[in-house]
């Protein structure tokens, strides 16, 4: 496959840098990591070493859990915030786990603030690369074959202002089968 099979929707949040505000000065972000902020609601879940507890999911995020279930077909029940406060910030090459999702459900990512690059490298060709811009106010959906054939990153970019992703997911329960 010669690019990977995912979906971007621009334009899917109506005012972004509305959302990016209550976002960037509601949220309590955790610092725990050098590359970048992080926050995490509803269920735990354990992210680069990192253990976030269960946190409630404020009404904010969970309209658009909401809004992601109808665009989707499944409704996430964790939203992991990355705060890149500049071009510096950045995320290294990597698949996402997929063990611990509800069978069937990918990962969505809603960009908001500067636009980033979210590179792909192919698993099987190294120098097979794919580079998308995401605009502010994007939605990207990446299924488990995106995760199970390419890996991304968020490279460093020079020219790039703050940033903030959401990351949701469908966590399976622990113990439950899908
Ligand atoms: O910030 C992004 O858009 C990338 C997030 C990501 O790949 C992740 O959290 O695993
Ligand atoms: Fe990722």
């Amino acid at each position: 496959m010669q690019v990977p099979p995912i979906r971007l929707s621009p334009g899917f949040i109506a005012d972004p840098d509305a959302l990016f505000a209550a976002l960037k000065t509601g949220v309590a972000w955790d610092e725990r990591m050098k590359a970048r902020k992080t926050a995490s609601f509803g269920v735990s879940y354990d992210y680069a070493q990192i253990a976030y507890e269960e946190v409630p999911m404020p009404a904010l995020l969970e309209a658009l859990c909401a809004r992601l279930e109808g665009e989707l077909g499944f409704r996430p029940n964790n939203c992991l915030l990355n705060y890149y406060p500049d071009g510096a910030s950045s995320m290294g090459f990597h698949s996402d786990q997929t063990a611990g999702l509800a069978n069937g459900t990918g990962v969505a990512i809603i960009s908001l603030g500067s636009v980033r690059a979210m590179a792909y490298r192919s698993k099987l060709d190294a120098a097979l690369r794919v580079d998308y811009p995401l605009p502010n106010g994007s939605l990207l959906y990446m299924s488990g074959q995106v995760q199970q054939d390419w890996l991304h990153a968020i490279p460093k970019d020079p020219r790039a202002g703050e940033r903030i992703s959401l990351t949701f997911r469908a966590m399976r329960r622990q113990g439950s089968p899908g």
